[in-house]
């Protein structure tokens, strides 16, 4: 398999991008160092500071202190300087995208689209800011009134993924910020540099340069097991795996704080006899491979009505071998590396074993020779529940396709995983597509569409998907605490 070739030019401007980072935010002269490298190349792009626990214990002082000044703001000062980070997140969008596709590895074209998604969650968060953040009532037998308020819960901890290093980054920082609270925020070691260049833009915008504190490790549970102990730290936010969440949940029972995990999915596609074809295969190959498959809502157990099943294969592996693999600078490509060697094994093996186990493999199956962690799209036909593949979070350019025969088989079938995040639904017969929404145990359901993720909706997860929902005015009140004032009236 050849890759194809890279624009100097635009290699060029990716390398000045990178070299535009400033890799240590935290300016404590850190010596020890862990490297980032380019997934489609392999190669060294950043050596950013490993930050030690006294470092972030540091970073936590100071987004305590900035923290406690900035709550004292007004909403509408906090609402103006989103409203200007948001801006400049547009205007900076080449270098963003470029520091995106360099070290996480997706095209370009999606990295942009990164850009704007994550932005968008800095505009909606300066429009929430202003909303009104409590109520009043009357206590019901007389005798005083009940005020409620929202207050920022204090000191947050941020910790996100590779997959989506703005968009996760800036899905927690925003609400954060729109509420006044400070932010000591640990970006995945895989892809440290976009978060540090949107805590740039948050100061250049007027966020106090202390209040959003951005820690480089490579010991990630020394890190958490460090300031989750901290009793500063009242709300811990996670987005990743489901291990880790549970270890954080265990380390915030200690001071009970108050936690959103965004954890992993498995997430059921299910097209019914009735589906309209071409939108069901479209839907089926957004929800596949955007972002390569890496993505906790991708569609990771195809589940096809026999009567459409065959017509469906056919369709969506036609349209599943269209992408175009390579590196994301390169021109025309639509499906970047993977992000690790790792995954590659990972993918070959479950490729494998669903082969091993009667599987049929249509499309794909292989990595690519040479540098870079390359992985074909992949589609796998008649997948037995028996194979791995069928059980576990693929986080990857392979679809797993099986049947099923009537409704009830497929609810149950979508609903057998301990995971609850993202499902999706094809029918052309509303009544079906409503009923069987209804049923799928998953707090975001995609009805004839292979996308749930938008800044205005709740997204979050049930069971061992996850606790909370980020992005929304839901959001927000993660960020808050309530609190109400019973004030007495005179007797009338
Ligand atoms: N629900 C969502 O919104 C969502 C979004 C993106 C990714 N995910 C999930 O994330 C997983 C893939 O991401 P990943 O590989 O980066 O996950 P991960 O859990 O390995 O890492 C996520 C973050 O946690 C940090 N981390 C690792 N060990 C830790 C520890 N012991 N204590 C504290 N922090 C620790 C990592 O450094 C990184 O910053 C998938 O399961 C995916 O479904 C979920
Ligand atoms: O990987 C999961 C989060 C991506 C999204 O917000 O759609």
């Amino acid at each position: 398999m050849t890759l194809r070739t890279i624009d100097p030019s635009l290699l060029e401007r990716s390398d000045a991008a990178l070299a535009s980072v400033v890799l240590d935010r935290l300016g404590l002269d850190t010596t020890d160092t862990f490297p980032v490298n380019d997934p489609a190349t392999e190669q060294l792009i950043a050596s950013p500071p490993n930050h030690s626990i006294a470092d972030a214990l540091t970073a936590l002082d100071r987004a305590d202190r900035a923290g406690k000044a900035w709550a004292r703001t007004t909403a509408r000062h906090r609402s103006d300087v989103l409203h200007r980070a948001y801006g400049l997140l547009i205007e900076q969008k080449d270098r963003l995208a470029l520091v995106i596709t360099r070290e996480m590895g997706k095209p370009l074209a999606e990295a942009y689209g990164e850009v704007q998604y994550a932005a968008d969650y800095v505009r909606w968060y300066a429009e929430e800011a202003l909303r009104p953040s409590g109520n009043y009532r009357e206590n019901p037998v007389g005798g005083s009134t009940i005020l409620t308020t929202r207050a920022p819960i204090g000191t947050t901890l941020l910790i996100t993924p590779w997959n989506f290093p703005m968009a996760m980054a800036t899905r927690k920082i925003a609400p954060a910020i729109a509420v006044g609270c400070g932010a000591v925020v640990k970006p995945a070691a895989l892809t440290p540099l976009t978060t540090l260049v949107v805590a740039e833009i948050f100061v250049e915008a007027g966020v106090p340069e202390e209040l959003i504190q951005v820690v480089t490790t490579k010991d990630a549970s020394g890190f958490s097991r460090a300031l989750m102990s901290d009793e500063r730290i009242r709300k811990v936010s996670f987005t990743g795996s489901t291990g880790v969440g549970s270890v954080l949940l265990a380390q915030a029972a200690e001071h009970v704080v108050k936690s959103s995990m965004e954890l992993g999915g498995n997430a059921p596609l299910l097209v019914f006899d009735d589906a309209d074809l071409e939108r069901a295969v479209e839907g089926a190959v957004i929800a596949k491979l955007r972002n390569g498959g890496q993505s906790c809502v991708a569609a990771n157990r195809i589940l096809v009505q026999s009567g459409i099943a065959d017509a469906f294969v056919e369709g969506f592996t036609e349209r599943m071998r269209a992408a175009v693999l390579g590196n994301g600078l390169a021109e025309g490509v639509t499906l970047g590396p993977v992000i690790d060697d790792r995954a590659v094994n990972c993918f070959t093996r479950l490729v494998e074993d669903a082969v091993a186990h009667g599987a049929e493999l249509r499309l794909g199956g292989s990595a690519a020779d040479g540098a870079g962690h390359f992985f074909e799209a992949t589609v796998l036909d008649r997948v037995p529940e028996s194979s791995e593949i069928a059980q576990t979070e693929i986080f990857g350019p392979i679809a797993s396709i099986a049947r099923f025969d009537d409704e009830a088989e497929a609810i149950e079938r979508a609903n057998s995983t301990p995971f609850g995040l993202a499902s999706y639904v094809f029918s052309e017969n509303v009544d079906r597509a409503f009923d069987v929404a209804d049923q799928l145990d998953a707090g975001m359901v995609g009805i004839n569409q292979g996308l749930v993720s938008n800044v205005a909706a709740p997204f979050g997860g049930t069971k061992a998907s996850g606790l909370g929902r980020e992005g929304s005015g839901e959001g927000l009140e993660e960020y808050q605490e309530i609190r109400f004032y019973n004030l007495a009236r005179r007797a009338r």
